[in-house]
């Protein structure tokens, strides 16, 4: 008898929404503007049972049918999913209103357990606020004197390439040991993170981050159902959990930096940066938009959360991708040796290493490692391409679709940095500016500039110390990826061999 009467009121909801899709796709608002085309769903779940374990995919198989602009049902969550280069611009540069983040179960709680994240919350003037104070910080500390970012790549090189050369050109799974090398790199950066406790500090962070993935994947029960997070209360709890470790640690590194940091010559890193830039903010501002020193320190938090697994994921694709493709791997290692000589690789010899940076671009293309990127809302009623979409849409930005389209870049399946390279072997700026796995616009990547020197010194240095080689009887699988958020590669064991100097 309840199975029949939820059957019943499922039938009436789906009824609902699609007499409702009817009237809105016929231009029935303000705009007198048909909605987004986009195919039909189920009662109550909508399009998730289709969505399959690679969204991306899913989507760009879609926009095949209906278009570079169309609509989903996931549950109660109505998507808009953007599958060009010009129609990402064109929403996400020229329009303010797609600035938003939705409000849908994952956002809610993580903003609950870290209320002060500027990177989860919708495009208001506090969000506008703390990222203006993240960006001045980064780069304050990148131009500042003490900016270490070389010294600390090489220390955490130190123990990486020790690591690997101990296994003794056996085969060996190196994720591990990239997890501890990056962690400590961005950890170091940004707040002075104090690694002679590895061990203890590295269990943490790793597990929150392996949650955090999963907790925001793409059209999840708990993503997109109203009930999601009762049904999902166990993954919840743990969520909620796994980052209490990871907060603590930071604001215990952060609560020095808070009294510390007076003028430009103290910025030791970017939490000191954090500080004085939230220090030079005029003081009716800080008061009117709330400038507490718990948002002080969530800015830190934000970008350790938003800036350790992206990076890290990026140099263990760099890795796999330069071990199935022995050859870019050689290039690459020779014109090291020609700009560099014997001495490590700088953030100099950046603009002199045009291959090293095609095979980054190139890394970054194949990868597309946040293949939605992060999801948007719009925060007003708004129009794109002759479409009406209402205020508090969920916005998808299929970075996938674009980076694997062929008419920008033919034959995508392939990996081949010489895409971005002219006829005389430079790096060709137009071609370069069409990766965008940063995102575009209002919300791009604040940490853009740092990732790309952090992983252009670490991939750089390892292949100017290593031969990397795979194994052919149990070759790397760069066709596919592991589920979540960020799309990180499958890890098969390889085998580093130290070149001989
Ligand atoms: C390869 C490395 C990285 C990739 C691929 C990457 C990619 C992205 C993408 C796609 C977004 C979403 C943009 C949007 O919503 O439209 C984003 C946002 C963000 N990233 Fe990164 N990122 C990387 C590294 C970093 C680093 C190193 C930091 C900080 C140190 C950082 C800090 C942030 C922050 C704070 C946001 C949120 C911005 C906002 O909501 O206003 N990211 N990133």
């Amino acid at each position: 008898m309840i199975a029949w009467t939820i059957v019943q009121i499922g039938v009436l909801v789906w009824a609902i929404q699609m007499l409702w899709k009817y009237y809105k796709a016929s231009g029935g608002n303000k705009f007198g503007l048909p909605e987004p085309p986009g195919p039909y769903g189920l009662p109550v779940v909508g399009y998730m049972p289709f969505l399959g374990s690679k969204p991306h995919l899913t989507f760009t198989k879609l926009s095949q049918k209906y278009g570079d602009i169309f609509q989903v049902q996931l549950g109660s969550q109505k998507v808009v999913v953007l599958n060009s280069l010009d129609v990402i611009k064109e929403a996400h540069i020229q329009d303010a209103s797609f600035a938003g983040r939705p409000n849908s179960a994952p956002f809610q709680i993580f903003l609950k357990s870290s209320s002060s994240s500027f990177s989860f919350r919708t495009g208001n003037a506090q969000w506008k606020l703390l990222r203006k104070i993240a960006i001045k910080a980064l780069g304050m500390f990148a131009s500042s004197r003490n900016s270490r970012l070389e010294a600390v790549v090489g220390e955490a090189n130190e123990e990486l390439h020790a690591e690997l050369e101990a296994s003794n050109g056996e085969y060996f799974d190196p994720q591990q040991n990239i997890f501890s090398c990056t962690a400590s790199v961005i950890g170091t950066i940004l707040f002075g993170l104090d690694f002679s406790n590895k061990d203890t500090l590295l269990k943490p962070i790793l597990s929150a981050n392996q949650k955090f993935a999963d907790f925001f994947a793409t059209g999840s029960i708990l993503d997109s159902l109203p009930l999601g997070s009762l049904i999902m209360r166990h993954k919840v709890k743990d969520f909620v959990k796994s980052l209490e470790p990871v907060v603590a640690l930071v604001d215990n590194h952060i609560a020095e930096h808070l009294v510390h940091c007076e003028e430009e010559d103290d910025v030791r890193d970017v939490a000191d940066a954090v500080v004085l830039a939230a220090k030079q903010t005029p003081s009716d501002l800080k008061q009117q938009l709330g400038l507490t020193d718990d948002r002080i320190r969530c800015i830190t938090r934000d970008l350790f959360g938003a800036g350790f697994a992206t990076v890290m994921e990026s140099f263990r694709w760099a890795i796999n991708l330069l071990a199935a493709f022995p050859d870019v791997q050689e290039r690459a290692r020779k014109e090291l040796a020609e700009v560099c000589g014997d001495r490590p690789l700088q953030l100099i010899d950046r603009s002199n290493i045009h291959y090293n940076e095609a095979v980054l671009l190139e890394t970054f293309r194949f990868s597309s490692l946040l293949t939605l990127s992060l999801p948007h809302s719009t925060m007003e009623d708004t129009t794109l391409r002759g479409y009406f979409i209402p205020k508090g849409t969920t916005i998808f930005t299929n970075l996938f679709a674009h980076h694997y389209n062929p008419q920008y870049f033919p034959d995508p399946e392939s990996f081949t940095p010489d895409r971005f390279l002219t006829a005389d072997g430079k790096l060709d700026a137009d071609k370069a500016q069409l990766v965008i796995p940063f995102g575009v616009g209002k919300r791009r990547c604040v940490g853009e500039n740092l990732a790309r020197q952090e992983l252009s010194l670490l991939i750089g240095r390892l292949l100017q110390q290593f031969e990397i080689r795979q194994d052919t009887n149990n070759p790397i699988n760069i066709r596919d990826a592991m589920p979540g958020l960020t799309r990180g590669p499958i890890q098969t064991p390889l085998i580093f061999k130290k070149i001989a100097l």
